[in-house]
């Protein structure tokens, strides 16, 4: 079940219990302090006029198949997004004895490193949804709009909004919480859908895989690349590094000192001018010493500055003098945060070097987590890492499941 759905569900029972339980405030032990409160009353519809899509519920077309059914796709697991308790409410003394206490939240988590965007999807749902036997325009006017400010895109919202409503009318969905779990099924088929089939930075046979990084200024490249310097060093690969972003001195620094903490090699030192040629010495050093994975670092640059994008295509292309079969991945480093704005960069970027794939940062601090959907549905782009924190470890592989169970507040199948 869905978090923000049972919170209420416990809310309503402990009111139950107490409004049933006849009280004796002269019994022993109750203290005189029975400060229990009737639950919230369930939100009245006070929701304005429908929208032409939560309008197509009123039709009536007759039942189909029923297949709304669980998602299809194989489960994938994040080691780190395995959650506990999703409640993460705080005991207070007026919860009857019947609800189970919240165990309290890793702070690391996937669930807790998305809280923003969650709250902003999910907080007061429960009210809305719960104890109503029926799906109604308001219901899905308020998913609607959620979705529009967690950055799901309007044309993404539009098109989730069009499939919920369809499968309403068709009467494959009858309840809202079976409506919430079509819509979970829906959003991780978006992103599997773009899913690559085989992991990042995998092993190649005599030559190291070389992967190349780039994006905006500020997005988080360094700081990314130094956590998947961590990533892979900690899985017994052997990594070379290539600061190959000559235009600022300190990003070179940034680089060194991420490599000495992870004990990684890094080619390439202040003061270089050319960053393709940081680059070629890079991939021949790599060579020489069997490195499994170079990583590339390359200068920020706006999409819209031509000469620097044609000098990342130029970087890629000297990478391939120096061997012939790589860049094996050119990876675009975007800022959740600044939400659909990121769909303009990487359409650029893609277009002025062949793109394969994304690193998504800063998920942690933003209600814009939608933006993933967005991505997924208009580029057909995959995602391989999120960045949710600033430390080493905060860079996860990126998994649709674990993903929008924690985006959703869902309990992982
Ligand atoms: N909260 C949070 N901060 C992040 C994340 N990734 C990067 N940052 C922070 O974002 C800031 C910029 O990161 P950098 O790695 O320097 O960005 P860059 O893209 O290399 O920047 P340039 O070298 O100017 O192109 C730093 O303060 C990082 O700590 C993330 O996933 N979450």
């Amino acid at each position: 079940m869905f978090g923000f759905l049972r919170r209420k569900k416990r809310k309503n029972e402990a009111a139950e219990v107490h409004d049933d339980t006849p009280q004796d405030l002269n019994a022993a032990g109750s203290g005189g302090d029975d400060t229990a409160t009737p639950a919230e009353p369930i939100a009245e519809n006070d929701q304005p006029a429908p929208s032409p899509a939560a309008s197509a519920l009123q039709t009536d077309r007759p039942a189909e198949s029923a297949d709304a059914g669980a998602p299809t796709a194989t489960p994938a697991r994040d080691d780190d997004a395995g959650r506990q308790e999703t409640d993460t409410e705080s005991p207070s003394p007026d919860k009857a004895p019947a609800v189970a206490a919240p165990k309290p939240e890793q702070s690391g988590s996937l669930f807790s490193r998305l809280a923003k965007t969650r709250s902003g999807l999910t907080e007061g749902l429960g009210d809305l949804f719960l104890g109503k036997k029926q799906i109604d325009d308001d219901l899905i006017e308020e998913l609607e709009t959620r979705l529009i400010m967690a950055d799901v895109g309007q044309a993404t919202t539009a098109a989730l909004i069009d499939e919920l409503t369809d499968e309403v009318s068709r009467k494959h969905v009858n309840d809202p919480e079976h409506l919430f779990e079509t819509l979970y099924r829906l959003m991780v088929e978006r992103l599997e859908a773009v899913q690559p089939t085989e992991p990042p930075a995998r092993r190649q046979s005599g030559r190291p895989h070389v992967m190349v990084v780039c994006g905006i200024n500020g997005g988080g490249k360094t700081t990314s690349i130094g956590k998947l310097a961590h990533r892979f060093k900690a899985g017994g690969r052997d990594v070379t590094l290539a600061a190959a972003d000559t235009f600022r001195a300190a990003a070179v620094e940034q680089l060194i000192s991420w490599g000495e903490r992870n004990d990684v090699r890094v080619i390439g030192e202040p003061g270089r001018g050319d960053p393709a040629s940081v680059a070629f010495d890079a991939v021949s050093s790599a060579k020489a010493r069997n490195s499994d994975l170079l990583i590339v670092d390359t200068a920020g640059r706006l999409h819209t500055q031509s000469g620097l994008m044609d000098e990342l295509g130029k970087l890629i292309r000297v990478i391939s003098k120096a061997e012939p079969e790589a860049p094996d991945e050119v990876l675009l480093v975007i800022d959740a945060s600044i939400g659909q704005n990121a769909l303009v960069q990487a359409r650029q970027f893609n277009q002025a070097v062949k793109l394969t794939g994304l690193i998504v940062t800063k998920l942690d601090g933003t209600a814009k987590g939608g933006i993933v959907f967005a991505i997924a549905d208009e580029l057909g782009l995959p995602i391989h890492f999120i960045g949710v924190g600033e430390k080493a470890e905060d860079l996860r592989p990126f998994e649709p499941r674990a993903f929008v169970d924690a985006l959703l507040d869902r309990q992982p199948d």
